[in-house]
């Protein structure tokens, strides 16, 4: 409290005799504390306890400046009381002028007031040096008030570092421009820590109506500071979540965007369908395997529509639906499916349930995977018949003869039937090759296997065992049959004429027949038997068959009956 203050108040306190001074000397030097209030200046209530006194004078002409001048008497609250006190001012006077002891009991009631008061009330001169600072400063920062008036700035004492600059600035402008300021700062508690508080300054008028001083009103606002960081920190951990799932996002587009550059580069038809059966994801080689218009767009169309858009191309549309169906209704991924479609492609394809990564096996919905593997298919067909043709006739060889053998054999054995053999070795071929020619020979080879070929029947089966060596094999044959067979060989292969430079040529054939299980009970023996009964031939004179002796020496029927009429190539 400025010097002036101080010494209006205790010449009021010495007017009101010794009782009074005895009770402001109970109130000790915070007497003074009574004329302030929260939200109301010393001055206001000096005059409203005092008037009519040196102080009342000198305080009554700057009156009501700090009164707030909404309150009024008989209002709830301090302000509402001190109003009241203000307006019985002249009754009060008048109990001080005879030094009623009342008005020392009003002092301390107001005193108590005073210092019951909740927020922080402060007074500073217009050096900005505090003056007066109400008790509660000790419940927010630990300090007293009597530290507090004792250090030598309240700012530095009190204040947080790094609002100190600020408060300052801001207690300087009230002054200078003599209007209130309102804003949030840091005390600086005992043990160090830190409290909130909002302070709202005031400047305070002299009689003159120059600006005498500051009064600050602080309130507590730490709980709710603390409320404030921890909603901040919410919000920042929210936007730390935000920007973490955006830079998820970002990156899975990344890797979606890659996934789809790959899937459309790759020959495979990728389709993936949702739960509920409608398409999801598909590349570039799907529309081209199913024939479906690039730019179309099949997002979100059901399985039943696609399956009309691709029916036609199907050569078995039921079969392959059917397919589908027992697919989707299962959990597991699908054995490659074969599909043939009209255009003669072969297709594959493969399905699989695609998980959510939850542990419950639930499915999000399957991916298809075609193949168009007709190309494939074609080079194994190739590399088949590469392997059990023979390239120059196209017969099969020796190779798919041996495997055919052994089936019959094992088939006959079975059903209780009979397999003929019927081996076939070109007379006089050689000098067919000597005189003109190797490729004379092979023409010689594809005329024969072409015109036996359209002599045997469609069970039969016709191979090139080598050089120019041939061999049928009959399922289920009958003696008879076979031998009518071999008379149409042998009179088919003398009939074939042949040029060559100008020169005629021709040629015959020697056969020999065996039977299973009449001469052999296996494939070996069959051979031995049925080359066995050809060498008989040739050695019968040629262009004609033989048929093998039954196992034990015994004759068979007619062993070179086939010799009618033998032809040779030089007829
Ligand atoms: N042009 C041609 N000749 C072949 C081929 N494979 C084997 N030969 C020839 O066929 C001939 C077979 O020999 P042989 O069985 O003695 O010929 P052949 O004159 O019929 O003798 P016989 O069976 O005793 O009548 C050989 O000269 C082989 O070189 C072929 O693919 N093309």
């Amino acid at each position: 409290m400025s010097g002036r203050l101080r010494g209006v108040v205790l010449s009021v306190l010495a007017a009101a005799g010794a009782t009074l001074v005895s009770g402001a000397a109970a109130l000790g030097g915070s007497v003074l504390g009574a004329d302030a209030w929260p939200g109301i200046t010393a001055a206001a209530l000096v005059a409203g306890l005092f008037g009519g006194t040196t102080a009342y004078v000198w305080l009554g002409a700057r009156g009501g400046g700090g009164l707030p001048s909404s309150a009024k008497p008989g209002d709830p609250g301090e302000s509402g009381l001190l109003a009241t006190h203000a307006a019985h001012g002249p009754a009060i006077r008048g109990r001080l002028t005879g030094v009623d002891s009342d008005a020392v009991a009003e002092l301390r009631r107001l005193r108590e007031v005073a210092e019951g008061v909740h927020g922080v009330e402060a007074l500073f001169d217009a050096d900005l040096r505090l003056e007066w600072i109400s008790p509660s400063i000790q419940r927010l920062t630990g300090r007293t008030p009597g530290e507090c008036l004792a250090a030598e700035r309240f700012v530095d004492f009190l204040v947080h570092d790094s609002d100190r600059r600020y408060c300052l600035r801001t207690m300087q402008k009230v002054l200078a421009r003599g209007q209130g300021e309102d804003f949030e700062m840091r005390f600086v508690q005992e043990g160090g820590q830190v409290c909130w508080v909002a302070c709202h300054w005031r400047p305070l008028y002299l009689e003159d109506g120059t600006v005498g001083g500051l009064r600050m009103s602080a309130e507590d606002i730490q709980g709710r500071k603390e409320a404030e960081y921890k909603l901040l920190e919410t919000v920042a951990q929210l936007r730390r979540a935000q920007a973490l799932s955006e830079n998820y996002l970002m990156r899975s587009n990344d890797e979606r965007q890659r996934l789809s550059a790959l899937l459309n580069v790759i020959r495979l038809g990728i389709l993936f369908m949702d739960r509920d059966h409608r398409v999801l994801y598909y590349n570039r080689a799907m529309l081209d395997i199913w024939q479906l218009p690039v730019h179309e767009n099949l997002i979100g169309v059901r399985d039943v529509v696609l399956e009309s858009r691709v029916v036609g191309l199907l050569e078995s549309p039921e079969a392959y639906f059917s397919h589908i169906r027992e697919v989707v209704g299962r959990h597991e991924i699908s054995d490659p499916f074969e599909i043939r479609l009209k255009d003669g492609r072969v297709l594959t394809d493969v399905s699989a349930v695609v998980e959510d990564g939850s542990q419950g096996r639930r499915g999000i919905g399957r991916v298809w995977i075609y193949e168009d593997v007709t190309e494939q298919r074609n080079t194994a067909r190739k590399l088949v018949a590469m392997a059990e043709r023979d390239p120059l006739t196209n017969l099969y060889n020796r190779r798919r003869f041996h495997e055919e053998l052994e089936r019959l054999l094992a088939d006959a054995a079975r059903r209780e039937v009979k397999v003929g053999l019927l081996a076939i070795d070109l007379d006089g071929f050689k000098p067919i090759n000597d005189e003109f020619g190797h490729q004379a020979g092979d023409e010689v080879l594809v005329t024969l296997a072409r015109e036996v070929g359209g002599i045997i029947r469609r069970n039969e089966l016709f191979f090139r065992l080598g050089g120019d060596e041939f061999g049928v094999l009959a399922p289920d044959a009958d003696e008879e049959d076979l031998i009518g067979l071999a008379r149409r060989i042998v009179e088919g292969i003398g009939a074939l004429r042949f040029e060559f430079g100008g020169r005629p040529a021709s040629l015959t054939a020697s056969l020999g027949i065996a039977f299973y299980p009449d001469h052999a009970t296996d494939g070996e023996a069959l051979i031995a038997a049925a080359d066995h009964a050809m060498y008989r031939s040739k050695n019968s004179g040629r262009n004609c068959w033989s048929v093998a002796e039954r196992a034990g020496g015994e004759s068979a029927r007619m062993s070179t009956s086939g010799r009618d009429e033998p032809q040779t190539g030089e007829q």
